[in-house]
Parts: C-alpha cells; structure tokens; sequence
C-alpha cells in the first residue's frame, strides 16, 4: 500500500488532507504530539468524517496510524524513508521545530531509495512550503542537499475547508464542512490523489483564497468578538452591519485581485458570495475566538490583513475598511490565546504605531498606519 507521513493530526490533518489520502488509496501515518490521539489512532485504526449539512453525512476513514514526535524518532525517519509524499498542517510557526526530524528522514531516505518523495506543506501562509524547505535544508550537510535533487520534491500548496474546533472530547471524529479546495503547484506528473488540484503557477489561487476566505473569516471573527467574545460565525453574520462591513473589506481585496491576477469582476463576486454563504453555515458552531486565534499571525505583513491592504495601497486602490479590520484585529483580547494576551502588553507598552512597525511591517508614518489607528481610536470607545 502506498504511504503518506503527515505531520499533524488536528482538524485539517484529519478531516481534510489525511482523509484525502486514505480515500485515495494510500495509508496515512499520522505524526503529532497529542498522546492520547496517537493512542486511538493506533486503537481504532480508522474515524469518521462528518459534513456539517442537514443530513450529517459521513465517510470512513480507514487504513491510518499515529507516531509520536517526542518519542518515537526512529519509527518516524523509517515511516519518512517509506513513503511517497510527506505533508503537514500543523501551523506555520510549528514548521520550524519540526524541521529537524523532518531533516533526518530525509537523509536517511535518499541513503536508502531513489523513489521519489513529494514534500507539501498545508498552511494557511503563502509559500509555507519553500519555508519549510529553507527551514529543513538548515539541518543538512552539503552532501545530503545536493542528494535531494530529482528524489525530494517540495511544492507549495492552498487548503480551503472550515474545519472548527471540534466539541467531542475523546473520540477521533471530525465535523467539516462539504466545500474543499487544495491546490498544489507543481509542473511534475505526481501520483493521483483524490481531491487534489494542480496548477502550474499558485499565486493567483493562494491570493484569492487567503484574501478572500481568509481576509473575510478574520474579519468577521473580529468584528464579532467586538461585539460579544461568545459569538460564533454564523451568529456575527446575523447582524447586517458586520455582513456590510465584510463586504466592503472583500471588495477591497478583491479589486486588488481583479487588478493583479486579470480575473472575471462578475466571477469574482460569485465567489465572494459563496464564501459569505459558507461562512453562515450553523452547523459548523465555529467562535470568532477560534477563527480570530493567533492574531500576531493575522497581522504579520504576507498575511490575510496587511498584505492586501499594502498592496491595495500600491495598486492606487482604496484600503479603508481593510484598515478597520486590521484595527479590528488589534482589539482582540481573547485572554485564552497566547497571541492576543501578548499582542495586549505590547500594545499597551509600546502603543498601536511601534507595534504596526514591529509585527506588521508597517511605517510609522505610513498612511495605512494613519488610518488604522484612526479607526482603532473610533472602535476603542
Ligand atoms: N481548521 C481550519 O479550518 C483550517 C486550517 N488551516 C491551516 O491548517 C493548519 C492546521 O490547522 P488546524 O488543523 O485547524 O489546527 P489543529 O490545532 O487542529 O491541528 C494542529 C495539530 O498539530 C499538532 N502539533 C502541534 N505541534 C506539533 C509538533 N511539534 N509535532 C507534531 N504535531 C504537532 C497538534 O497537536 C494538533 O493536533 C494551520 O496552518 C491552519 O492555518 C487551513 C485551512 C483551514
Ligand atoms: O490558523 P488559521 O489561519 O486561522 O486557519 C484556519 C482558517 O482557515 C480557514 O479554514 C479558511 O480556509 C478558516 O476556517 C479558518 O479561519
């Protein structure tokens, strides 16, 4: 049976890219660092995926395994050496620590085999791939690289399904929305996996899905949260001033995409409104705490906020409402996330314009900056 090593058993490892490849044939080891998943997966062996529709329909996911990173090192390099592609959807920011390992059973691959190994990181970040390359390449002798040419294959990819936190402790069962997308770049011919799109050249998908899907669902999450911390998605799009916001803030992003990439204006508003539509989806229960989560993220300056704000700006566009919900994002308190507790104390230490500069890439003086904090000061009151 052909193999895939998938580094990261969560909601996307299990209820999308994971349950592709089972679909497809393949066997999934599934590597993280929660015990108590590994254990059941080792256990039970397989697990349902459950549409959130009104019919709950579900598909069985069989022929899947768990390792444990902390532990069980040598099991993951052999389980690497074996197979066919290796993925992740783990977080950008864990990319690095897992780079090592990773760096490992690559080196120990090429020693044994010539098959072919294609590397394909699932994030929600551009080029997250060539990251997780540059970050595993670190861990490499010069020989070992070189022996990478024509054997391992890393191609940058975009992953599209809402996958919320899932409210069944103890069971591997996952509740995901119908719709997915997954597009991979890549010029090679690459064994068939069910589900996945290729496309020669990504830009135009990742930039169209980030800065609409995920420029739209951030936003949302933190206009919602302004309102009541314990809303969920569908519960903030209830109310037609947060669903007027996020459209002017995706009519933004999407001239800037309508400029750049060429694409059909008429098109583009379909597809806006289709994701508005998925992001009503009720049955999903998914929080504007969860969607709204590692803010510091959300700011950075490639990502779903600034970034098309930057490049609305370079484009002569307007970049206004993207303004409000980069201000929207500063707002957010959540005291259960990491980021956000941190986001708090910096901007408190440092105020709103240093810590545009230090998270977001933003001038100071910048007329971005200008406008955030302008809408910033209005949220705040
Ligand atoms: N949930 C969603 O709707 C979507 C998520 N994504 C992206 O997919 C990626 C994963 O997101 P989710 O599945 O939602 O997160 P998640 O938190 O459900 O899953 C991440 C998994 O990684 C594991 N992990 C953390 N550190 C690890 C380590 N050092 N070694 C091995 N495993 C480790 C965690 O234990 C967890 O099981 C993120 O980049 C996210 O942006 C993309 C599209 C949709
Ligand atoms: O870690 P992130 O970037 O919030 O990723 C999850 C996001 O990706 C999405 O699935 C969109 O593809 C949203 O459900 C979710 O907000």
């Amino acid at each position: 049976m052909k193999q895939v090593v998938h580094f990261g058993a969560g909601n996307i490892g299990r209820g999308f890219i994971g349950a592709l490849f089972s679909q497809s044939g393949y066997h999934v080891t599934f590597v993280d660092i929660a015990e108590k998943i590994i254990d059941q997966l080792n256990e039970k062996k397989q697990y349902q995926v459950k549409l959130a529709t009104d019919q709950q329909e579900s598909v069985t996911v069989e022929n899947v395994s768990g390792l444990n990173s902390l532990n069980q090192e040598a099991e993951i390099i052999k389980a690497i050496s074996e197979a066919t592609y290796l993925t992740t959807a783990i977080g950008p920011n864990i990319l690095p620590h897992i780079a090592p390992l990773m760096a490992k059973g690559l080196a120990s691959r090429v020693k044994r085999t010539d098959e072919k190994l294609y590397v394909i990181a699932c994030e929600n970040q551009i080029s997250a791939t060539d990251l997780l390359e540059g970050y595993i390449l670190q861990h490499l002798d010069q020989e070992t690289k070189a022996s990478l040419a024509d054997k391992v294959y890393f191609f940058n990819s975009a992953v599209d399904r809402i996958v919320p936190l899932q409210n069944n402790e103890g069971s591997l069962d996952v509740l995901v929305e119908p719709y997915y997308e997954w597009v991979v770049e890549t010029n090679e011919s690459i064994p068939a996996v069910e589900g996945m799109t290729i496309v020669k050249e990504l830009a135009p998908f990742i930039e169209r899905k980030l800065f609409t899907v995920n420029t739209g669902h951030a936003s949302i999450a933190y206009l919602g949260y302004l309102k009541d911390s314990k809303l969920t998605i569908d519960q903030s799009l209830e109310d037609e001033a947060i669903v007027e916001q996020v459209k002017k803030i995706l009519g933004e992003t999407g001239a800037y995409l309508i400029k750049q990439y060429g694409l059909d204006a008429d098109e583009h508003q379909r597809y806006i409104e289709k994701i508005i539509a998925r992001f009503k989806n009720a049955y999903l229960n998914d929080s504007v705490n969860r969607v709204g989560r590692s803010p510091l993220r959300k700011l950075g300056p490639n990502d779903r906020l600034v970034r098309p704000a930057v490049e609305a700006k370079k484009a002569g566009l307007t970049y206004s409402n993207l303004a409000k919900a980069i201000a929207s994002a500063l707002l957010f308190d959540f005291p259960e996330d990491e980021e956000a507790i941190k986001l708090q104390a910096m901007i408190k230490e440092k105020g709103v314009p240093a810590v545009l500069k230090e998270v977001s890439g933003l001038d100071e003086n910048s007329e971005i900056t200008k406008e955030v904090i302008t809408h910033y000061n209005e949220m705040k009151k």
